[in-house]
């Protein structure tokens, strides 16, 4: 079963169409990569699924996006509690100027948890979920900006976690990071789907053929091909999709 359901999806920034007509499965607990040329459109669709969409003026969608068969744009849908349920990851690597540890119980907090205890557990197991606890275990008091890069990023990581989601969107997490950070995300994105739904932008060829379990090529804000990475990889049905991982274009 889906875990989302796009459905003939428009979306405009003002007069400006940056999405077309755009319908896609996201199954449950895979990694579905987003791949295309610069400005045709994945981070605009990766953030109507938290509906990140909704904080720019003049951005209007038609359609639906149904996350468990709900429409996430019905009228009263609890935002809040969809925020929760997808956590996001950006390019930059983004942490909070403060410690660690406030860092991934800031979340935990504004949704109401204050006993010490269960915060300390939720800190241990982000950190261990995004593959730097042992890094960090001993330092939970330092400030998050101090770390490196890539170790920012899997704080980030950790930080989305400690809400608990069910879906990770990440908008290209790797492209501001060296090689050996950037094979640490990938290794964990691929332990992470067996409890989560994972949505991936990326640029890398390479990264969506090595991590993806699903790929949607873009084109001008239309999808031009989705399927299995292996299939569209190996046996691209369309022609623009060809050229496009094979670096005709793009
Ligand atoms: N806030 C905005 N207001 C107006 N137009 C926007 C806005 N955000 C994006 N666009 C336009 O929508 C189109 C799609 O942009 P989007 O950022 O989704 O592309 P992308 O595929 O993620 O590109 P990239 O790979 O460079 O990040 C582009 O033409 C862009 O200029």
């Amino acid at each position: 079963m889906s875990k989302l359901s796009i459905k003939n999806v428009d979306l405009f920034y003002g007069e400006f169409q940056a999405l077309h007509n755009v319908n896609l499965e996201i199954p449950k607990n895979q990694i579905t990569a987003f791949i295309g040329p610069s400005g045709c459109g994945k981070s605009t669709l990766i953030k109507s699924l938290n509906r990140m969409n909704d904080l720019i003026e003049g951005c209007k969608i038609k359609g639906s996006i149904l996350l468990d068969e709900e429409n996430i744009y019905k009228k009263d849908f609890d935002v809040n509690e969809l925020r929760k349920k997808v956590g996001m990851v950006f390019q930059q690597p983004n942490p909070f100027p403060m410690s660690i540890y406030d860092n991934i119980t800031y979340g935990p907090r504004t949704h109401g948890i204050k006993d010490k205890k269960v915060l300390d557990a939720l800190v241990e197991k982000s950190l261990r979920g995004a593959a730097i606890w042992e890094e960090v275990k001993n330092d939970l008091k330092k400030n998050a900006l101090s770390l490196s890069g890539g170790q920012q990023q899997r704080i980030c990581i950790a930080r989305a976690l400690a809400v608990e989601p069910e879906i990770l969107l990440m908008d290209e997490p790797t492209s501001a990071l060296d090689p050996i950070s950037t094979a640490k995300i990938e290794e964990l994105v691929t332990v992470l789907k067996e409890n989560y739904t994972i949505v991936m932008v990326t640029h890398n060829m390479q990264q969506a053929s090595r991590v993806s379990d699903r790929t949607a090529f873009f084109l001008n804000g239309k999808i031009v091909e989705t399927g299995e990475t292996r299939k569209i990889f190996t046996n691209p049905q369309q022609k623009q999709t060809e050229d496009y991982i094979s670096g005709r274009f793009g």
